[in-house]
């Protein structure tokens, strides 16, 4: 059956007058959670997708999943704006800059995201060893300490700043699912909660949470055929209690899917990487 032509996301950032935002809601704080050195950011495709396994442990999950539950979701018409992917599921979206922050600091992501990114590179594959003269050290160091800022860049799109503070909130019940679609990136102006500062920024990454396990409900990713793969298999994520996804958006980004649910309930927490324009 060929592939329909995916579409766009709707995930452009909706500005709108701060008399219309919902209040806040008064997220329950994120804790346990796993020591740091505990957690991996996992390539699935490299440069692509990346998985972070009990991100936020089963414990959390459940009280997110039912303090989500209570909030005023809505269910997204199954008819799409023209050029949106046709997306049926229940949603709640608030611009939260401080939950956003909470969930980058507060958590294992900004350690993973900026410092422990090429954990499954070799550790002295940055830079060529010239010799090794003690005295040499020190500038190999910081030549290696360029390679990775460099590569950390290429890789995350730019200097990761934190999250997009445009939380959404999904909830899949059975017969539920996102058609093919791409994830757009969004310029902003990235504003910490705690401070005055602005910096132009844009979303270069996906983040996907899940909170819960299901029947059906996979996050498919369709690689483009290439010359030496000329069909490429599909690539299933399944949704699995406090695992994180980031993946690649934008130009580069891969056309993917929320299949359908076919029992339970998948919920995700959904924000995007943001760096520095
Ligand atoms: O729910 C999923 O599995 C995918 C969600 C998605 O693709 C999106 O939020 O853009
Ligand atoms: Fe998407």
């Amino acid at each position: 059956m060929p592939k329909p032509k995916p579409k766009k996301s709707d995930q452009k950032p909706q500005p709108q007058p701060q008399i219309r935002q919902p209040p806040t809601p008064n997220w329950p704080p994120l804790r346990p959670l796993l020591p740091p050195t505990d957690l991996h950011l996992n390539p699935l495709v490299h440069d692509q997708i990346y998985l972070i396994r009990n991100f936020l442990p089963a414990s959390l999950c459940k009280t997110y999943a039912s303090f989500l539950s209570a909030l005023p979701l809505t269910t997204t018409p199954g008819r799409p704006k023209k050029d949106e992917a046709v997306r049926v599921n229940d949603r709640f979206q608030v611009e939260d800059a401080r939950f956003a922050e909470n969930l980058w600091g507060g958590t294992a992501l900004r350690e993973l995201v900026t410092e422990r990114f090429d954990e499954d590179e070799d550790v002295d594959g940055y830079g060529e060893e010239v010799g090794s003269e003690e005295e040499q050290e020190g500038k190999e160091e910081d030549e290696n300490e360029q390679a990775k800022a460099h590569k950390l860049r290429e890789t995350w799109g730019g200097q990761p700043l934190g999250l997009n503070p445009n939380i959404r909130i999904y909830r899949y019940s059975k017969g539920q699912f996102f058609a093919q679609h791409y994830d757009e990136s969004n310029t902003l102006t990235y504003r910490p909660a705690s401070t005055s500062k602005s910096i132009p920024a844009r979303t270069t990454w996906t983040l996907l949470i899940y909170l819960t396990t299901c029947t059906g409900g996979e996050t498919v990713f369709y690689p483009d055929p290439t010359r030496e793969t000329p069909n490429p298999p599909p690539i299933a994520v399944a949704p699995e209690v406090g695992l994180a996804l980031l993946h690649r958006h934008g130009d580069r980004c891969m056309v993917h899917e929320g299949r359908e649910v076919t029992g339970g309930e998948k919920w995700v927490v959904r924000s995007d990487l943001v760096v520095a324009r």
